[in-house]
């Protein structure tokens, strides 16, 4: 963590060498007064206090109250600035890093875990780098000033009688931060794990409403705050035990400098004013031995947090990203005997895919759920790994080859859970192509049929959605998903199973537009509804992870497979809605 924290400072040598510079002098400006208050005290005690030097020493006081002020003030924001400035640029450097994972990142990183690293860790680096810098220079500048004022203008031997107790407590600061260390973790792990709790129920809170469950889920989130408050009351007793120590050897360091100095005023080697002098001075000490005390803490709690951030900038995908090469056209997609099996698991979910896709053509994929066709989907997505046997070839090159993002752009893909963004309904469509033109905009609501659903909106196309908009329903959010990958006009559109929740109709309607306007472009339609691939020019059937059908509609009719049984059930299921 230290050497992560040092680069960030050599990356900002002038802010951090003048906030060094007036902290050490800040700190050094401090015994100043003292000295004051020394003569002030020696002067009433010898009785030779004059006037002009009462005003004297009230100016040299209270200039450099004013100086001490001023320098402090000015690193203090120094310091808290840059310390502001690095987790801005951590959390925006993380940010831009998590955008760039894949499926099986976020299926090990649980969202509540992500956000503790993405808010607590990044905010504990940043007290690391100005709390934590702030205590070293100051606090470290004034423990050597005033030891070596007190070894030099007062008394060596009082200074090093009365310091042993603070060494004796620096000592056990340092092996007690050991045992914080797993602590600390513990800790904050049990807190990521409760935010992951809370987003769960905030997610699924109709549902829990629904079965009933809400006293369940409440003695559950219960029993993890408790959790929570055994590993933070962990740290508590410790704390807590250490500060009643702390004030052990803070008091014993106090009366030993007492005794002594008593001792020596006795033998007139001290004067009355140096004595008190030397007091406030054990004092100061005292003060910077609980400031590196609390040092010890924050840095045991910034290792902690530097791990866990070090973690997600080391953690690794498994999708190879290293692909360069430019795509502007996707001539044919081709799974050539394509194998593939989860990251996490033993059995191939995909066996033996074997098919053709050409530019211009459109795909049905249709099977059993559960049978492998999303996963089928998120291999062209390029989701996961590639597969383990065979290829999966675009415009007759391994897909791994192209670059992602230029991959990407060729992409237009309707999930089967539609994510929107609680903002407008605009924005959420804008999102799939910001420098669409208004033309291509209009078509893209009129091609997922949403023209009449937005006249009946309060506020048209300004209307949010979402947590702090109107509840749209789920039918209308597939077809604002549906409308934000049209507006990309993409090269290939992938539909996975992103009209079940619209009426036949209005499906029918979506894949004639679609057919409509998609000349010489591809497309891939994952679906139940066989009605919606009845135009396709190509259909698998999928069973297994296995093509076990493939031809057009026509020709899987006369097979009488699988696929001439489904169209023989929906046919009838059509035929008796419409007649009740
Ligand atoms: N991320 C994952 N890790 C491990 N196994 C997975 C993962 N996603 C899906 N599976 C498994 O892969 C198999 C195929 O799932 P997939 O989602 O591709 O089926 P599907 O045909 O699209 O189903 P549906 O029609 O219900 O959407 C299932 O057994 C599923 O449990």
């Amino acid at each position: 963590m230290i050497l992560a924290l040092w680069q960030y400072i050599k990356k900002n040598p002038v802010h951090y060498v003048i906030a060094g510079v007036l902290a050490i002098i800040s700190s050094l400006l401090y015994l100043i007064p003292n000295y004051i208050i020394q003569l002030f005290v020696d002067g009433i005690v010898e009785n030779n206090l004059i006037k002009e030097d009462m005003i004297r020493y009230f100016m040299i006081f209270g200039i450099t109250m004013i100086f001490i002020y001023l320098t402090e003030a000015t690193w203090v924001i120094l310091t808290f600035g840059q310390s502001m400035k690095y987790q801005t640029e951590l959390r925006t450097k993380m940010f831009r890093h998590l955008l760039t994972f894949r499926a099986p990142f976020f299926e090990r990183f649980r969202s509540g875990d992500l956000m503790t690293r993405m808010t607590t860790d990044i905010d504990m680096m940043g007290t690391a780098i100005g709390y934590g810098f702030m205590l070293v220079v100051a606090d470290g500048s004034l423990l050597i000033g005033v030891f070596l004022i007190m070894v030099t203008t007062i008394s060596w031997q009082a200074t090093l009688l009365s310091i042993i107790p603070l060494v004796i407590f620096g000592f056990i600061i340092y092996h007690l931060g050991m045992e914080l260390d797993k602590r600390y973790e513990n800790s904050r792990d049990e807190v990521a794990k409760l935010s992951n709790e809370v987003l769960e129920v905030v997610d699924g809170v109709r549902v829990m409403r629904a079965y009933g469950k809400k006293q369940l889920e409440q003695k559950r989130f219960q029993e993890k705050t408790h959790k929570v408050m055994g590993k933070a009351n962990e740290l508590v007793w410790i704390n807590g035990a250490f500060r009643q120590v702390a004030r052990l050897f803070s008091g014993l360091s106090i009366a030993i400098g007492l005794l002594y100095g008593g001792y020596l005023v006795g033998k007139t080697q001290m004067t009355i004013g140096e004595l008190v002098t030397f007091q406030i001075y054990l004092g100061f000490l005292n003060g910077t031995i609980w400031g590196m005390a609390e040092l010890v803490g924050i840095y045991q709690q910034g290792k902690v947090s530097y791990r866990k951030i070090n973690e997600l900038e080391t953690a690794d995908d498994l999708v190879d990203k290293q692909g360069i090469l430019p795509i502007d056209q996707i001539e044919a997609i081709q799974f050539d005997q394509y194998h593939f099996t989860y990251p996490e698991d033993k059995q191939a979910v995909l066996k033996d895919i074997n098919f053709t896709l050409k530019r211009g053509e459109t795909l049905g994929i249709v099977g059993k759920t559960g049978s492998g066709k999303s996963t089928l989907i998120k291999q062209l997505l390029r989701q996961y790994p590639n597969g383990q046997k065979g290829q999966l070839l675009m415009n007759n090159v391994a897909i791994s080859q192209y670059d992602m993002n230029a991959l990407e752009k060729l992409i237009g893909y309707v999930p089967q859970e539609h994510i929107l963004f609680s903002k407008s309904v605009k924005h959420n469509i804008e999102f799939g192509n910001a420098d669409a033109t208004e033309e291509t905009f209009a078509q893209s609501i009129r091609t997922a049929d949403f023209e009449k659903d937005v006249l009946r909106m309060s506020e048209g196309l300004d209307t949010l959605i979402g947590e702090k908009g109107v509840a749209i329903s789920g039918g209308q959010k597939q077809r604002v998903s549906m409308a934000r990958a049209m507006i990309r006009e993409p090269e290939l559109l992938i539909l996975d199973d992103s009209l079940s929740a619209v009426d036949a109709k209005t499906e029918q309607a979506i894949i004639g537009n679609i057919q409509q306007i998609r000349h010489n472009k591809t497309t891939i339609i994952v679906t139940h509804r066989l009605s919606a691939v009845a135009h396709a020019d190509n259909i698998l059937v999928i069973e297994d992870g296995t093509v076990v059908e493939a031809g057009t509609p026509d020709q899987l009719i006369n097979n009488k497979g699988w696929y001439y049984q489904q169209y023989q059930k929906q046919q009838t299921m059509e035929v008796n809605h419409e007649n009740i």
